[in-house]
């Protein structure tokens, strides 16, 4: 006989529950079924009826998307950021009850999540509701992968509880979530931009190239922030809306923390696991998109054959391998980068792929590669240490790992760039640009601004 959700639920849930009066501990339960296709930003819309914070993720080349809606599991790491988020998620993944008949990328238990740049930093209250590390198990998941939409329903079930009341509660829930409804928010205008200090931030640029020149440092990652103040408030689901439309090659990501949303679409992959399979890409040094086809492609020549962005590039390269090397076999990296166009600019772009163990944590290779060169620097302490000193502003999120596990170690994480921080009608984006020995300040400016592009015009600019 095939069940029905709603008896799969019923039944899943009592199962939890008898463990309960047994283990009398709280029981995580995961559910998992199959939907129709839906849209995820009319699901996305639609969370905000439950009044929780949600998360949103796309790899648009891969046309994989999850949405979580709420919270029903947080961890949350200080000190030891890494290891105690892996130690955590090992045990909840342990202890949960899973009904995933389907084990795709993404499906069943996942976590989603991000951390800061840099905890030895000093904070300040702009990032007030992002912790230094966070990952949520979401309430409800939408997960998209190779167009099969699956919806996953995640919750707590204590001995108190009462499975039916759950079940209606949950089932509700679903219906407000899947009813999917035309109407999409209206986008923001952008009514005021405000630079910060940036002859001050292209000082900061010439004191790097100078310490470069005079020290063992080899490369500065150098970032800014602008201040945006919008006609309304700021509408998510269509900021996503128009980050899916226009970067392709891109993660379009979105975290709800609060009344405060960390939003952006990055081309940076940090890692990827799959089936054992690891894929880590190296992105840094960066042209202009060109007018026309010809421009374009002169942009590119030029860019390919630039000595001075090659080398920010290849500091980039050489790091990701060694960080992975301890972990991984069949370590494989082509000997020149190519071309990665994007809407409003071009990089460098190297592939790094290896095959990695069943057992190997995701958290110590993020542990290993965070800071990478392209947001970092070489040596990675000095240059964190000029940053910490030198930059004007609380890269809070900016530049630090976000992405997703799953019950079966499928993961991706990506580096939170081309993103900015909304706070009901203000917004503060942020860009950066690697600084070495030959950098011009002029043109690092340049360079950051064509990088606010994206989620500039997004933000209706
Ligand atoms: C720091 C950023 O991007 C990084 C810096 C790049 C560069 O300087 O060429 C290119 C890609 C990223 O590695 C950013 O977009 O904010
Ligand atoms: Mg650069």
């Amino acid at each position: 006989m095939i069940e029905t959700k709603e008896e799969i639920i019923e039944s899943t849930l009592n199962h939890a529950k008898n463990k309960t009066l047994s283990t009398n501990h709280i029981q995580l339960v995961s559910i998992t079924e199959k939907i129709d296709t839906v849209n995820p930003l009319h699901f996305f819309e639609a969370a905000k009826q439950l009044q929780v914070n949600r998360t949103f993720w796309c790899s648009t080349a891969e046309d994989f998307l999850m949405v979580g809606v709420g919270n029903t599991y947080e961890i949350e790491a200080t000190d030891n950021r890494f290891q105690e988020t892996d130690e955590q998620w090992n045990r909840i993944k342990q202890e949960a009850i899973i009904h995933d008949p389907f084990q795709q990328p993404g499906t069943g238990l996942v976590v989603m999540g991000g951390m800061s740049f840099d905890p030895k930093k000093e904070r300040t209250s702009l990032w007030e509701n992002f912790s230094e590390s966070a990952f949520i198990v979401p309430a409800y998941t939408l997960t998209k992968y190779k167009e099969t939409y699956y919806f996953t329903i995640n919750v707590q079930i204590s001995s108190h509880d009462q499975v039916s009341m759950l079940a209606k509660e949950i089932n509700e829930s679903r219906h407000v979530l899947l009813k999917q409804s035309e109407k999409m928010p209206i986008k923001t205008k952008i009514a005021d931009k405000y630079e910060i200090a940036p002859e001050k931030w292209k000082e900061t640029v010439v004191e790097a190239t100078n310490q470069i020149k005079t020290s063992n440092l080899e490369k500065i990652v150098l970032s800014r922030e602008v201040q945006i103040k919008l006609n309304k408030k700021a509408e998510i689901t269509a900021v996503l809306d128009d980050l899916l439309a226009t970067q392709t090659n891109s993660f379009v990501f979105a975290f709800e923390h609060g009344e405060d949303c960390f939003v952006g679409a990055t081309p940076e992959r940090l890692i990827k696991i799959q089936n054992e399979k690891l894929l880590s890409t190296c992105l840094a040094g960066t042209a202009p998109r060109g007018q026309t086809p010809e421009e374009d492609e002169a942009f590119a020549n030029q860019l390919y054959n630039d000595e001075k962005n090659r080398s920010e590039h290849d500091f980039v390269v050489k790091m990701i391998k060694q960080a992975i090397r301890p972990y991984s076999a069949n370590i494989e990296v082509p000997n020149e980068p190519i071309i990665y166009p994007l809407k409003n600019l071009q990089h460098l772009y190297t592939p790094v792929t290896a095959t990695v163990r069943q057992d190997v944590s995701i958290f110590d290779i993020i542990g290993k590669l965070h800071p990478t060169p392209a947001l970092g620097g070489v040596p990675r302490q000095a240059s964190l240490q000029f940053i910490r000193e030198h930059e004007l502003l609380d890269r809070g999120w900016y530049g630090a790992p976000v992405g997703w596990i799953d019950h079966n170690n499928n993961s991706e994480f990506a580096v939170a760039i081309r993103s900015g921080l909304i706070k009901g009608d203000t917004a503060s984006l942020f860009a950066g640009c690697g600084v070495v020995k030959d950098s011009d300040p002029e043109a690092e400016y340049e360079e950051t601004n064509i990088k606010l592009v994206p989620m500039l015009s997004v933000l209706g600019g």
